[in-house]
């Protein structure tokens, strides 16, 4: 059996709060195989955010490692981890964070020409991607000229550029009506499984997480099954 492509141990992550500290994650485990999606659902406060910017390398623990692709990343320079989060990571936020300056497919190729790939190349894929998720029409577009779930779309577009092994997603639909949430969560889902991407998404939506492969949640600081 493939092992983890993700994979947290022994978690602490606190902060200050006035004169103490306010503990968000202690002694926080979790494990994300190869093609797995798996939904985080958890209170406001609780610390969804937290943890994926841990899994996804944007903060360091206090203590615990994080493990992506086999590499151990605590002791890791810092231009070691930038590359990991990089070539394996993809994250969607819950609103888009798109360049505004840059239409859709600029946007999208951006990341790949970060990593080296000529622009024709960029290009092409960016343009595969807008297609897949239905937005090809919007490629030319800044993202103020796009719907919402077409800002998402494409965010998500963006997210899986470099093809990356993980992905991470904070409330990814969470700024949209239902009806286009479930739209965005189906071109979501649809392109993590056929991609065989490993995804952890936080979510408030039990219909959206219930379609996952597993569904956790945080309680006392650590991440275990949701018993909903
Ligand atoms: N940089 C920070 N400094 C101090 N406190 C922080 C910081 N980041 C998060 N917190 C606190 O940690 C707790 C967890 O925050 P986090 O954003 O991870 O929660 P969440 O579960 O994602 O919440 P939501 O569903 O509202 O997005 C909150 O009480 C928050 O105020």
């Amino acid at each position: 059996m493939a092992g983890p492509i993700l994979e947290l141990k022994g978690i602490e992550r606190s902060y200050r709060e006035g004169e103490g500290r306010l503990t968000i994650l202690k002694d926080a485990a979790f494990s994300l195989k190869p093609g797995e999606m798996v939904a985080l659902v958890a209170p406001s406060g609780a610390g969804k955010s937290t943890l994926l910017h841990l899994a996804g390398l944007l903060e360091a623990p206090d203590a615990g490692e994080v493990t992506i692709a086999g590499r151990a990343c605590g002791r890791l320079s810092d231009d070691a981890r930038t590359a990991i989060r990089r070539n394996e990571i993809g994250f969607v936020y819950q609103f888009h964070h798109l360049l505004p300056e840059f239409s859709a497919e600029e946007n999208i190729m951006i990341p790949q020409m970060i990593t080296g790939m000529a622009p024709a190349e960029a290009k092409q894929r960016a343009g595969q991607l807008l297609d897949y998720l239905r937005v090809g029409h919007r490629a030319s577009h800044r993202p103020a000229e796009l719907s919402g779930g077409e800002q998402q779309r494409v965010a998500i577009a963006r997210a899986v550029a470099n093809a990356p092994r993980v992905l991470l997603a904070d409330e990814p639909t969470g700024n949209l009506d239902p009806r286009t949430a479930g739209y965005v969560f189906d071109a979501l889902e649809a392109l993590v499984r056929q991609s065989g991407l490993a995804a952890l998404i936080a979510t408030h939506n039990h219909e959206l997480a219930a379609r996952m492969d597993r569904v956790v949640t945080l309680d006392g600081g650590k991440v275990v099954p949701w018993k909903g």
